[in-house]
């Protein structure tokens, strides 16, 4: 399994590692438009590998594509994250070329991948990556459900005092301040609903909190979040590269799939070695679906300034 990663950035760089941790990739490629920058990490990182016990062979290309060729998976992380203050909506300018320019340079030399998605506005950019290349769809997958699902589930331990492990709960929606769309009705303790816990003004805050997750840390950090950005997006490669059939909340090309068309938004997906093998429409109440549609037109409105 070969894996490359554009943008040897935070996030890049994160992913890239943690992949290498559960080493289940023979080999990671490090791609970046700085000037020795991701050589630079490729080398930082190959340094851990007898600390930390991996074989995978992790190498650099200052924006030689030629160096990403047959890749199964090419993670796209390249582009401007947001300032403190901002929304991911407003990096569309910058990222829209960037991600454009990136994947076709991937497909050209690596044409049967399967492309995640980081780079934000992340559903945006997403479809963007559907519109402009012929890849299949379930092949084409953005990241940011299961990012949210586990910050999700951090909040869900928090308010019940219990460990993460006893806790599960999902996120489907726009990866955006306004438009994620925490499940809490679905949530549970070790299958018991967490409402059976917390009260509903505790159950609203955990929403809350989780959907301004990204904002918090921009606001803590000065730019945003790398260290689950990246463990969730290993956690999508690992599930494609050992063929797990795990869900994800993904971002999913959708054609009459929960009632929505032509765009890109998070559902729950099953991962395996084909990419996205099933989006899986579950029930949702009246008020899930309304959080959902609503969502799905703040997407829409974002897609409308793309310049397609
Ligand atoms: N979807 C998500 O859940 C999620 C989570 C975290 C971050 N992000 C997004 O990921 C992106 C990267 O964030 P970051 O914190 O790693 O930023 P960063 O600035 O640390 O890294 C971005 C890297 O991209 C490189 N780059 C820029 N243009 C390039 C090009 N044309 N080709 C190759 N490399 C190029 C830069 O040189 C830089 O090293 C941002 O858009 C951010 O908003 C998304
Ligand atoms: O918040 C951001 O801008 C980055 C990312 O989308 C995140 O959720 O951490």
């Amino acid at each position: 399994m070969k894996v490359t990663v554009v943008g040897a950035g935070a996030v890049g760089a994160s992913c890239a590692e943690y992949i290498a941790i559960k080493d289940f990739a023979s080999e990671v490629v490090i791609l970046d438009i700085k000037e020795g920058f991701a050589e630079g990490k490729a080398m930082d990182l190959m340094q851990t590998a007898s600390l930390n016990g991996f074989d995978t062979k992790i190498t650099g290309s200052t924006n030689d594509y030629s160096k990403t060729a047959g890749s199964d998976v090419c993670v796209i992380t390249s582009g401007i994250p947001r300032k403190p203050g901002m929304t991911r909506e407003e990096l569309i300018g910058i990222n829209a070329g960037i991600v454009k320019m990136v994947s076709a340079n991937l497909i050209e030399h690596s044409p049967n991948t399967i492309i995640i998605v980081v780079s934000n506005p992340m559903d945006t950019m997403t479809y963007l990556v559907h519109k402009t290349t012929n890849l299949p769809k379930n092949r084409i997958i953005g990241m940011g459900g299961a990012l949210d699902s586990a910050r999700f589930k951090y909040r869900l331990a928090e308010a019940l005092g219990a460990p993460i492990s006893d806790v599960d709960g999902m996120v489907i929606g726009g990866h955006s301040d306004k438009g994620m769309v925490p499940l809490i009705g679905k949530a549970v303790r070790n299958s018991v609903v967490v409402s059976e816990f917390l009260s509903e003004e505790r159950m609203e805050q955990v929403v809350q909190d989780t959907k301004v997750g990204g904002a918090t840390l921009t606001g803590l950090l000065g730019t945003s979040a790398w260290y689950a950005p990246g463990a969730a997006v290993s956690a999508m490669v690992q599930a494609i590269a050992c063929d797990t059939k795990k869900i994800f909340p993904c971002s999913a090309l959708l054609d009459g799939e929960f009632g929505l068309n032509d765009l890109s938004i998070g559902v729950p997906c099953v991962l395996g070695a084909n990419g996205i093998e099933k989006i899986v429409e579950i029930s949702l109440t009246d008020a899930e679906k309304a959080k959902l549609s609503e969502s799905a037109v703040g997407v829409k409105a974002t897609n409308g300034l793309l310049e397609l």
